[in-house]
């Protein structure tokens, strides 16, 4: 972002202060949608940096757009400023706006104020708070009230591992600028914003989208442009046989659920490798998947019949399903690896080795850590799964609230769909159910992985606007309908 700043302010041409203007009216704009009453208090802190310079020249605009409350806290705790941060120090003193120098937080005493803008320190963090900055985001958490964090909260690092002991500035909402901080898609974000909301400042898009990046966030016109119709005169056979090796007599609802999300996907033929105590289940609930059964004795023959393999929901652990999984890893076909398939990976490491090139393991968190070791922070932990994927030429679905999928060519893409409302058992089912039947198709690993994180969420997204809790049988039946949107 800061390349593109300056990229922006060379080229476009607009200059620093004219950028931190846009950047100040666009968060006007969203803040005044959120908390229009002239008559509340609005208290505005302000570093030296350009972070402060945009909560100046905030409350400028507040003023003129008949917030007749506003009082600005300049926070004096360094003698450094920035050239923009002055130019609306300036403005504001020649403004009728009140204004406040705080040199320690004692001199907070008196202050009264119904809502909060943080426009202390921002992307120019550079360490952890300490002394009276630490004091002054304790004094506005204490506070009570709503804040609004200008770009990113106080203390909040936009990126790298962030500490589990917080001790920035807890926001109601963040408003930031052009493109979301990558730390707000770890779940310890949830410490120092409870949401957040990106608003444009006309930065070179251009110039951003050239940018060679670690982190891809996943766009809606990425999925329009991987997902292809489905063809005239096609048949079953266009779109390929998918085949899960799942469920186990306890667990026979995983290979349902999974069989029902490849079905619903589009992959042309679907077989469900199943123990001969659920096929009654199979044949009467799912009609349209085939059976193959299972004993502890079955080994998969002629896997090559099979366009694409999916191994783990429901499978139970244990020295047969270790052996199922070796003898499919020795057919050297890309494999979807999900639950106790990763489990199976987990228990012998030797195996992992011997996972096909171009491979899928989708896990959750603890099943990630279980196979690569403990993490205590989610940036390490993201990581470790780029640092993986690219070692053993593998895509890893890390799953999460926001599900990072990383590539072998070292790329992370973010998934933004899925919400709340879909944290229920059965949801990792469908979601390699999803995996598999877009291998199914034709689709590359990466390509599949992307698109299945997509769609699995944003089926669960478009239910959850009328329910406030969503099963993973309904997102399954919901996936054409999110298909059909980018048709
Ligand atoms: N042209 C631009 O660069 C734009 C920048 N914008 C704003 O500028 C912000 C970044 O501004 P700056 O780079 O000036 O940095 P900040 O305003 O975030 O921070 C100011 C200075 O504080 C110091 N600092 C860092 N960590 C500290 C700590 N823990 N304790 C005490 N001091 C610390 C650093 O020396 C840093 O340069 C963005 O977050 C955004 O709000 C926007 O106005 C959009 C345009």
């Amino acid at each position: 972002m800061r390349q593109a700043d300056e990229f922006t302010i060379k080229n476009k041409p607009i200059a620093s202060i004219d950028l931190m203007e846009k950047a100040a009216r666009s968060f006007v704009q969203s803040f005044l949608r959120d908390e229009f009453d002239a008559n509340q208090r609005i208290a505005i802190f302000c570093g030296k940096g350009n972070n402060g310079g945009d909560g100046l020249a905030i409350a400028h605009l507040l003023l003129n757009n008949g917030c007749e409350n506003v009082k600005v806290y300049v926070i004096n705790f360094s003698d450094k400023q920035s050239d923009d941060f002055a130019i609306n120090l300036q403005r504001l003193d020649e403004s009728r706006c009140k204004k406040i120098n705080v040199s320690t937080v004692d001199d907070l005493k008196n202050m009264k104020a119904d809502v909060i803008i943080d426009a202390i320190l921002g992307s120019g963090l550079n360490k952890p708070l300490a002394g009276d900055y630490e004091k002054l985001a304790a004094f506005i958490n204490e506070q009570n009230k709503k804040v609004y964090a200008v770009d990113v909260p106080t203390g909040f690092p936009s990126e790298g591992i962030i500490p589990a002991e917080y001790n920035g500035i807890k926001a109601y909402k963040t408003i930031c600028f052009q493109r979301p901080k990558i730390n707000f898609f770890f779940p310890e974000s949830a410490l120092a914003t409870q949401e957040y909301e990106v608003v444009d400042i006309d930065l070179n898009e251009d110039f951003i989208q050239q940018q060679d990046a670690d982190f891809y966030l996943v766009e809606e016109t990425d999925v329009r442009e991987l997902l292809k119709s489905r063809k005239l005169f096609s048949h079953k056979g266009t779109y390929g046989h998918a085949l899960i090796v799942a469920g186990n007599a306890d667990t026979m609802g995983a290979a349902l659920l999974s069989s029902l999300a490849c079905l619903h996907t589009g992959a042309g033929l679907t077989t469900a490798c199943i123990p001969k105590s659920g096929l009654t289940a199979l044949n009467s609930l799912l009609p349209e998947v085939m059976a193959l059964p299972r004993d502890e004795y079955t080994r998969i023959e002629n896997p090559a019949k099979f366009k694409a393999i999916a191994i783990g929901p429901g499978l139970g652990v244990s020295p047969e399903s270790e052996k199922l999984l070796e003898s499919l890893l020795a057919t050297n076909k890309p494999l979807v690896i999900d639950a106790d398939g990763l489990n199976c990976l987990a228990d012998n490491q030797t195996l992992l080795s011997k996972v096909p090139k171009s491979s899928i393991l989708t896990p959750h968190m603890k099943e990630f850590d279980r196979i690569f070791g403990e993490h205590e922070h989610w940036w390490d932990r993201v990581q470790t799964a780029k640092v993986q994927a690219q070692a053993l030429q593998i895509v890893i679905i890390l799953k999460n609230q926001f599900t990072f999928v990383c590539l072998p060519d070292g790329k992370v893409y973010i998934n933004p769909t899925g919400n709340p409302a879909m944290a229920q058992g059965g949801m990792g089912d469908i979601l390699t159910g999803v995996v598999v039947s877009f291998l199914a198709q034709g689709y590359s690993s990466a390509e599949s992985a992307i698109l299945a994180t997509f769609i699995h969420g944003r089926a669960g997204d478009m239910l959850a606007d009328d329910n406030a809790v969503v099963t993973a049988s309904e997102v399954a039946k919901n996936m054409p309908k999110a298909l059909k949107a980018f048709q």
